[in-house]
């Protein structure tokens, strides 16, 4: 049985860290929003049976957003933490999707993704049994810092990834998991944490640095520099 691919955007945060004037995924980016440019990487896709994208109940940017295949997205409402938004969209998506069938989950806030960093993930993953994640090693020095801001201890970065998006699952192993990490009381900040936590082991594709969240002011630009060099 051919089992399809799905994406979940969620794009409902408020981006308080990026302290703009509007919400950082509809933030300018080279002519377009942020928002546009992360969905722009699964919009062309033939692998990709469909988008779900979770927005701020009052959220008013989206109308006014016009791009091509627009109409063919989804939208529900999101929730006070990403993994609620990610929730809310994988109850709509149970309804159109096969229990067996993948789910990438993208943040709206990565416009950067590489086209061939996400072919590796597809390639890499899709006859795995559970699915994994995009991230990338720890390049530099950590250190745990106290809450007078002095350094408490340095991290053995041996072994330490920072982990991106896509995270790709299967549908009904991501929807139970989430679902647990709820009931359990665990807050999770992504898919592969609520996975970890039922039990499972995800897989690790590395992918590039440049495919950085925009959560900061200094990311923006930084971005625009990234995706003209790529020509995204
Ligand atoms: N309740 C939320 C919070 C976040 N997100 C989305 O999850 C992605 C990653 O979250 P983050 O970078 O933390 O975005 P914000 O929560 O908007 O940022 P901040 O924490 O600075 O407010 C973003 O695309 C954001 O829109 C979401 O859909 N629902
Ligand atoms: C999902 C994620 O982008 C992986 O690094 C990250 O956890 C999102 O965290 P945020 O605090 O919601 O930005």
């Amino acid at each position: 049985m051919n089992t399809r691919c799905w994406v979940i955007i969620p794009a409902a945060g408020t981006g308080q860290r990026m302290r703009a004037a509007l919400p950082k995924q509809y933030l300018p980016l080279l002519g377009r929003s942020v928002l546009e440019h992360s969905l722009s990487h699964f919009m062309s896709r033939q692998d990709i049976a469909g988008i779900i994208v979770a927005l701020a109940p009052d959220d008013s940017y989206w109308p006014a957003l016009e791009f091509l295949g627009k109409s063919s997205i989804r939208c529900v409402a999101g929730g006070p933490e990403r993994a609620v938004s990610v929730r809310n969209a994988l109850r709509e998506l149970a309804q159109l999707a096969a229990p067996d069938d993948w789910v990438l989950v993208h943040d709206a806030a990565r416009p950067c993704l590489r086209a061939s960093d996400l072919d590796n993930l597809l390639d890499t993953l899709h006859e795995h049994p559970i699915g994994g994640i995009l991230a990338i090693p720890v390049r530099d020095t950590l250190k745990r810092v106290s809450a007078e801001g002095v350094i408490a201890d340095t991290v053995v970065r041996e072994g330490l990834w920072l982990a991106q998006t896509p995270q790709m699952f299967r549908l009904a192993m991501l929807a139970e998991a989430l679902d647990q990490a709820f009931t359990f009381g665990h807050p999770v900040t992504d898919e592969a944490s609520a996975m970890e936590l039922a039990g499972h082991v995800p897989c690790v594709v590395e992918g590039h640095s440049d495919n950085l969240k925009i959560t900061r002011p200094e990311d923006l630009p930084l971005a625009e520099f990234l995706l003209s060099g790529l020509n995204c």
